[in-house]
């Protein structure tokens, strides 16, 4: 079985193996510069060859595996019967074509690392986890699995309960059975994760990319992974995940950073946002676009030296109608009715005994230019965006009339109109609408596998948009409807999955929270029943932590005090409060000398969604429930940040939703 010294000699042999993949690397990225068929083949060779030798290079010594696998001789084992496997992070080649030294996480056989248990052994006799001290393997523990062993361990709550400093890390060491399960789901199905705070919904999303593109390596180098995320400061705390587990290959953006065809210089009132984000506005733009379709009333001249080909306006309008019928995107319908057009002048021509060349058919394809002008226009998304937004002119029809009420139109229609589409300031709901034209004017890029977290603020308009993305892939959908802040958030998964273009996409609820202890749980829990949703409530894996609630009448104080002790425990600290209140609060906290911008944060409550911090600091609830319509979800956010402490310090009643009998004040 490998005592402790025998385990470390097999690090030893896998550090040797590491260094000899990184020699071969280094120098394969020399040959493979000069070798590679293609620019194109050569650049990616390059590139993986590049990162594994860096990768490689910047942790020849770190922890080359967390786990292993003795299978036992049962006919569960199959073929891996009676053999042992070191399961880490990145495969490990052995030497001379040997058995490799360290499979990767993601390999078949490291499934049962994750799943098997001991009513479900999968041939697994014992399933050993390694304890690392820095790069010193120090212990581990086993599970005899065979025996009916199972769980209990300190190494994997240890982990688990490991303090946060910096961006977030991978969890292959310790993904839970069911996370694995959505991690490992098939290509071609597309799941909607329900999970509460701190469950995992942003871990299992972000290893079922790294799995995914492992299992189904060629198919997504072609197509691609897009990640989605809330916004820039989540993609950098997420960021270092893939890259550390060798996957260098995703998008990870926002949606509007990936939409974006202009900066966003305008903000929408409410009520526009609210109107712009419904899936009405779908209808409208179509509407709008194909409005610009006119019937035939020429026929088509087309010059060509002392001939005049003409194609009758009865064979034009043919040709418009079929090609209305075949729904293309606008764009390639004005060129499929050019084309036709053209085909119509050159079997004229051609019964005429004239032979088309490639040059004579580009002139006559220039020539109907006009009348293809005139019954089916070109068009650009900030011109129709720009026509709806400015209202129809007068006597034209309003490709609203009957979709939108009075109020609603009223509501979107600019009060003081840009003179041109060109002057136009664009709000952030403005950009999803410019992206739905231009998707009806030509495809958008479309992505083998799209993983969108925070799924829950989406709102209509923007779920189309990401469903656009995902038209021939899969999806992986994240959220929590607890925790929705937008005016639009979804309150049902079914009617957000169809929207996203899947409504056949499994739901699944993760309810094991491995973030928040379970005192702090408790207290967000119960703003559940107020929050308009029913999702099941979380329970929390972890024992330890801390929870303080405090009534101070001199908050800056109160808080610049909390805010020093938090920072005598290691890890990060998070002093959340409403937006408004932020800047005060930072002076406060530099005035009496505290550093803010290191291992403390002031944030506003706006932009804590799916962060975590060590020790968090929640100033003012019943401030943060009153700065916006969905004020309560945004303190169930806000209370769910905590990783080990969470100090809730109030001047004001708290809201009596948080139930805390016996607080002053509650
Ligand atoms: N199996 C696991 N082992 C160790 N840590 C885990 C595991 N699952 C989740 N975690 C940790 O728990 C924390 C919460 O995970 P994550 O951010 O993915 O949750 P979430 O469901 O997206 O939360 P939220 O909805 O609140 O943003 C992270 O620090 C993550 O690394």
């Amino acid at each position: 079985m490998g005592t402790l010294d025998e385990e470390r000699l097999h690090v030893a042999r896998c550090r040797a193996a590491l260094r000899r993949m990184l020699d071969s690397a280094r120098e394969n990225v020399i040959v493979g510069e000069t070798v590679a068929g293609d620019r194109y083949s050569a650049e990616r060779l390059g590139r993986h060859l590049k990162s594994l030798a860096k990768e490689l290079d910047e942790e020849p010594d770190g922890p080359p595996f967390f786990g292993r696998l003795d299978f036992g001789s049962g006919e569960r084992s199959g073929e891996h019967g009676g053999r042992a496997y070191h399961i880490g992070r990145r495969h490990i080649s052995g030497e001379h074509g040997g058995p490799p030294v360290v499979i990767d996480w993601r390999a078949p056989v490291a499934r049962a690392f994750y799943q098997a248990g001991a009513r479900d052994p999968q041939g697994v006799a014992l399933r050993r986890r390694f304890g690392w001290s820095g790069t010193t393997l120090t212990s581990f523990e086993d599970e005899r699995l065979e025996n009916g062993e199972e769980g209990g361990g300190t190494i994997l709550a240890a982990e688990i309960e490991r303090p946060r400093v910096g961006p977030m890390r991978d969890i292959v060491a310790t993904i839970q059975p069911e996370q694995d399960e959505l991690v490992r789901a098939d290509l071609d199905t597309s799941i909607c994760v329900q999970g509460g705070p701190g469950t995992g919904k942003t871990a299992v999303g972000l290893h079922r990319a790294a799995y995914l593109l492992y299992a189904h390596r060629k198919r997504l180098e072609r197509s691609g992974v897009l990640v989605l995320g809330p916004n820039p400061a989540f993609l950098g705390y997420i960021a270092a995940v893939l890259p550390a587990l060798g996957e260098m290959d995703t998008e990870q953006t926002t949606l509007e950073r990936l939409i974006a065809r202009a900066p966003v210089t305008a903000v929408d009132g409410e009520q526009a946002a609210i109107v712009k984000h419904d899936v009405r506005m779908a209808q409208v733009l179509r509407r709008a676009l194909y409005a610009r379709i006119r019937r035939p009333v020429e026929p088509v001249v087309v010059p060509d030296g002392s001939t005049r080909w003409r194609v009758h306006e009865d064979e034009l309008r043919r040709i418009v109608d079929d090609t209305r019928r075949e729904s293309l995107p606008y764009g390639v319908g004005r060129e499929r009715v050019r084309a036709r057009v053209v085909s119509a002048v050159r079997r004229q021509a051609e019964s005429r005994g004239r032979t088309a060349t490639g040059a004579w058919l580009r002139k006559v394809g220039r020539a109907v230019t006009p009348a293809l002008d005139a019954v089916w226009p070109a068009a650009r998304p900030e011109e129709i965006v720009y026509e709806v937004l400015r209202g129809p002119a007068a006597g034209a029809p309003d490709p609203a009339d009957g979709v939108l009420t009075p109020a609603e139109r009223a509501a979107v229609t600019w009060t003081r109109p840009p003179r041109s589409p060109a002057g136009a300031r664009w709000s952030a709901a403005d950009l999803v609408l410019l992206d739905e034209v231009a998707c009806l004017l030509e495809r958008p890029r479309g992505y083998g596998h799209v993983i969108v977290d925070e799924a829950q603020d989406l709102s209509a308009m923007e779920c189309r948009a990401v469903a656009r993305r995902a038209e021939h892939g899969s999806l992986t959908v994240l959220g929590d409807l607890a925790q929705g802040t937008t005016p639009w958030a979804a309150t049902s998964w079914p009617e957000r999955m169809a929207l996203l273009g899947r409504p056949e996409g499994r739901v699944v609820a993760l309810t094991t929270g491995f973030r928040v202890p379970a005192a702090v749980v408790e207290l967000a829990n119960a703003l559940l029943p107020t929050l308009g949703v029913r999702v099941p409530a979380t329970r929390s894996y972890r024992s330890d932590g801390r929870l303080r609630v405090r009534r101070e009448d001199d908050l800056d104080k109160a808080v610049v005090a909390a805010a020093r002790e938090a920072l005598a425990f290691e890890g990060s600290v998070g002093v959340i409060a409403t937006d408004a209140a932020v800047p005060a609060l930072t002076a406060a906290l530099r005035a009496d000398g505290v550093e803010v911008g290191g291992r403390l944060t002031v944030l506003p409550a706006s932009t804590a969604k799916g962060l975590e911090y060590d020790h968090v600091v929640a100033v003012e609830p019943a401030a943060m429930v009153e700065a916006e319509p969905r004020g309560t979800n945004r303190l169930y956010v806000v209370l769910t940040r905590a990783v080990s402490r969470l100090d809730v310090i109030h001047s004001r009643p708290l809201p009596p939703a948080l139930g805390l009998p016996g607080q002053p004040g509650a």
